[in-house]
């Protein structure tokens, strides 16, 4: 049932909403679509539309009739903003998407993709994770606000496709990461706090940089270019009811990549570790074969990815201050 209602995106002149387009994912996925000729994009700041306020949303889709939607936004943050502010996560996420996916659908959007993330799978999920692990056991603590959203997100796609026969469908990334990223030192993700505590460390001579946790945990890493190339691709060829993992299969421990940021960013000095700080998740490395057997692969390695996203961040973020 759910693949006869496919609409690719094809039509590079059909306006293309991206929510979202200043963070990290968004910014990606305007620079992939403007590199592939999509001519009519429709931007808006959360400053000029607040996704949060139904009228609003409802009002901006009535004026503009988006024809493709990509909700790229959304309260995001790393292990420590998700275990500090469990009520923005969950209630700001379940706004913007309840918000957008019905007034997308009201107002004659062909198609919508909404992302979601890896941390809607159970906290012992097998590994590599299948799409089909999906509300099979309990999620991991200090983010189960965020997933519970996100999850909710996956299943209000799933019921206008249902009801509707309409083409709303969803893409989990894995950890992802490059420029435009949120560098703060506590609330961002562990590969730019890391990014920027190193850089921090080098500038200043000091002796030694602190890492959250003991270590262990594993983390897969995927470059946001890739992320936003699987996300035009999804929107060009993919139309199911299922949501799609999409991951890199580049699996490390979080001291293998504390090693490796030290390295392309270049400090000499010790690592330290904060076993009073949460450790997560033990591992999260997804399964992405279904969106490899439809044709696509990502192209970044993560040490390539690191040094190009180490020179965004001395050129946009240092230079900047
Ligand atoms: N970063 C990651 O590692 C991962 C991200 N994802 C998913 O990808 C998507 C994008 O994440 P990412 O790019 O990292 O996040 P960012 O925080 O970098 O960007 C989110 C964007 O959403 C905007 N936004 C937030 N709240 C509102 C609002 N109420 N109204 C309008 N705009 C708003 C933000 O604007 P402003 O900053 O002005 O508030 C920002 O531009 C999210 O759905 C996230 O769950 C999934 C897996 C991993
Ligand atoms: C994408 C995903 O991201 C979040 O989940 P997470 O993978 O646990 O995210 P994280 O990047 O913050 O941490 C990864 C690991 O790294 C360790 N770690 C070390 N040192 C720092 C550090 O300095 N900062 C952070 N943030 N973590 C650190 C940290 O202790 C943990 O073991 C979700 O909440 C949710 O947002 C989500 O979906």
């Amino acid at each position: 049932m759910s693949e006869t209602i496919g609409s690719e995106m094809c039509d590079k002149s059909g306006k293309v909403f991206v929510a979202g387009h200043r963070g990290l994912v968004g910014s990606a996925i305007v620079r992939k679509l403007e590199q592939l000729g999509y001519t009519n994009l429709i931007l808006r700041t959360h400053a000029e539309l607040d996704l949060t306020r139904q009228s609003d949303v409802e009002s901006f889709f009535s004026l503009e009739k988006p024809v493709y939607v990509i909700l790229a936004a959304a309260k995001v943050g790393g292990i420590h903003a998700n275990n500090t502010y469990p009520a923005d996560f969950i209630a700001v996420n379940l706004q913007i998407q309840t918000n957008v996916i019905h007034s997308a659908y009201a107002h004659g959007v062909k198609k919508l993709l909404f992302l979601g993330s890896s941390c809607i799978y159970p906290k012992f999920a097998p590994q590599p994770i299948p799409e089909s692990a999906l509300l099979t056991g309990p999620l991991e603590p200090t983010n189960e606000w965020y997933a519970i959203a996100k999850i909710a997100g996956i299943k209000t796609c799933q019921a206008y496709r249902i009801q509707y026969k309409w083409d709303a469908i969803s893409g989990m990334p894995t950890n992802l990461y490059g420029p435009n990223d949120n560098f703060h030192p506590e609330n961002s993700h562990v590969l730019p706090a890391l990014m920027r505590r190193f850089h921090e460390a080098k500038v200043s001579g000091a002796e030694e940089v602190v890492v959250w946790g003991t270590g262990s945990p594993l983390r897969e890493f995927l470059h946001v270019d890739d992320l936003a190339d699987a996300c035009v691709f999804m929107l060009e060829r993919y139309s199911g009811l299922e949501h799609v993992n999409i991951g890199s299969g580049q699996e490390v421990t979080i001291k293998e990549l504390a090693e490796l940021v030290k390295e392309v960013v270049g400090f000499e000095g010790k690592l330290g570790w904060d076993s009073s700080k949460p450790d997560g998740t033990p591992r999260k490395l997804m399964d992405s074969s279904k969106l490899a057997s439809l044709g696509w692969t990502p192209k970044v390695s993560l040490r390539d990815g690191l040094r190009q996203t180490y020179e965004w961040y001395l050129e946009n973020v240092c230079a900047a201050k």
